[in-house]
């Protein structure tokens, strides 16, 4: 024998030994791919574990399972034997929860991105735990009204979005008898419909009068999507006299009284009781956004669902959790409309919420310039009306929530679950296999200061109401299909959400 052939014969057994190595290690190591930039953790395939796991079936100890953006498996404490193949992160005790959705933000891109913008504003949803959010169709420049204006939008989120972003489109007189203009902005992808009964503040978008939301309800059957309608008519009687005090809230809270949303209630369920089983509407369905008024208003919603209308409400985290007294003198960083109320209304409010009368919140945020803000002066016959809170709901509405009780199955049913059926999307909403692992990680126990050291990620924090006071529950971790996109003050290095067209 050759000497060569001799050495080959002595090596192969290390040779063997070497790439049996390679090989475990390889298969070991499958999942860790090289720091994706997308997220904050190198896996595609991973556990997420905690003692705190909500999920349809009730808080859960135990494990989900995330691949490729879907969640794959949830095991429960009991069954997990703490024998993983991939790679666990461990939350312990904090809370593991559907990341929000957020059905009512105020964006303003394109055309007002000195206002706020998609990369400011999904930046600070992202903080906030919020793993999908709904872009109102004004304030940007042009309004969302057409399918034209929509595409300004799917060109100005691109590589600008750190969360998912659905869409709703407008509905003005301009274009509610225009059916092909409708149905062109609908098959371009937007979630549903936008209307306001009284002016919005903004000249390209108009106010719409029942007719017109007749007329969008009846597109809207065929496509089985909602509209979503800001509900206060103006009641000429009540003025504003040169004698009262422009800087005190009581002011601006009489020139705004709980009958202009009861009179926009009013008129809408004559055109609801088309959406019921059998009616000329079957297939939409008519939302009313940032419920206010908890009596009457509320007390006609309630009998039109008892009567079968397809109609839902949601009321927002700064109307349960202030009230009118409060709010001092030129602290126009609290205006919005409809106006926040007195306590005795934020109490039934949230009776309502708690019985489940009122389905969801949402934000409503819908920032502007500190200057139009008019934080000087404090006039809020003239500021800019809308609060600023997108990165603080869930805190916000756990904070003022402790003293009624609210558990963390409310939370996820308000936050996400219920968005989620507004919005068409049934793979998001909730921890169940098959689902987006859009997953919000939270400490409900921590409580923080919101003052000028703690960071805010929104274009204006000066703006916020919410700003200088404590709060509880504090965000870990927000994880938007699967990949990490924050992790306690950082962020992903790019912005990989995705827009959410319906089909
Ligand atoms: N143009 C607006 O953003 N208006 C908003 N303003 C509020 N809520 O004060 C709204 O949603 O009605
Ligand atoms: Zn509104
Ligand atoms: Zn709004």
């Amino acid at each position: 024998m050759k000497m060569e052939s001799v050495l080959i014969w002595r090596l192969l057994p290390l040779l063997t030994l070497i790439a049996s190595t390679l090989i475990f290690f390889y298969a070991q190591n499958f999942n860790k791919l090289p720091l994706d930039k997308c997220s904050l953790l190198p896996y595609h395939h991973y556990w997420i574990s905690s003692k705190r796991i909500v999920t349809p079936e009730g808080v859960v100890s135990g494990a989900v399972e995330i691949k490729e953006g879907k969640i794959v498996s949830i095991v429960k404490e009991d069954s997990k034997h703490g024998n993983f193949k991939q790679e666990v992160v461990d939350y312990g005790e904090a809370v593991v929860m559907p990341g929000l959705i957020d059905v009512h933000v105020h964006l303003d891109d394109p055309g007002r991105t000195e206002w706020e913008g998609f990369l400011s504003g999904t930046r600070a949803a992202a903080a906030g735990g919020i793993t999908m959010l709904v872009d109102m169709p004004l304030n940007n420049d042009p309004s969302t009204v057409s399918k034209e204006t929509l595409e300004l939008k799917l060109e100005a989120i691109k590589k600008r979005i750190y969360v998912d972003v659905g869409f709703w489109g407008g509905l003005i007189p301009d274009n509610a008898f225009n059916t092909s203009a409708l149905e062109g902005l609908l098959s371009a992808g937007v979630l549903g419909l936008k209307s306001f009964m009284c002016p919005s503040g903004i000249n390209d978008f108009p106010m719409t009068n029942i007719t017109h939301i007749k007329e969008g309800l009846s597109v809207l059957a065929k496509y089985r999507r909602p509209l979503l309608v800001h509900a206060e008519v103006q009641q000429d009687s009540e003025n504003y006299l040169d004698s009262d005090d422009p800087r005190a809230y009581s002011t601006y809270l009489k020139t705004r009284s709980p009958l202009w949303e009861e009179a926009a209630i009013r008129e809408l369920l004559k055109v609801t009781k088309d959406t019921r089983v059998g009616g000329p509407a079957q297939g939409a369905h008519l939302h009313v956004v940032h419920l206010s008024d908890s009596s009457s208003s509320l007390d006609l919603i309630k009998e039109a669902k008892t009567s079968g209308d397809s109609i839902t409400v949601e009321t927002c985290p700064h109307y349960l959790a202030f009230s009118a007294d409060e709010i001092q003198d030129g602290d126009t960083r609290f205006k919005c409309s409809p106006p926040i109320r007195d306590a005795a209304n934020k109490e039934k409010l949230w009776e309502a919420l708690l019985e489940g009368h009122i389905d969801l919140l949402s934000s409503d945020h819908s920032p502007t310039l500190p200057e139009l803000k008019l934080l000087s002066e404090g006039d809020f016959m003239k500021a800019w009306g809308g609060i600023s809170s997108l990165q603080f709901v869930l805190p916000v509405t756990w904070s003022y929530g402790l003293k009624y009780g609210v558990t963390l199955d409310q939370l996820a049913l308000w936050w996400s679950k219920k968005p989620a059926m507004l919005v068409g999307q049934e793979s998001k909403g909730v921890i169940a296999v098959g689902n987006h692992a859009d997953i919000v990680v939270w400490e409900p126990d921590v409580d923080f200061d919101l003052n000028d050291d703690y960071p805010v990620y929104l274009k204006h924090p000066s703006i916020s109401a919410y700003m200088g006071r404590r709060l509880s529950g504090k965000v870990l971790a927000t994880f938007v299909r699967g990949n990490l996109v924050y992790k306690e003050g950082n962020r992903a290095p790019a912005a990989c959400g995705v827009p959410v067209l319906a089909k």
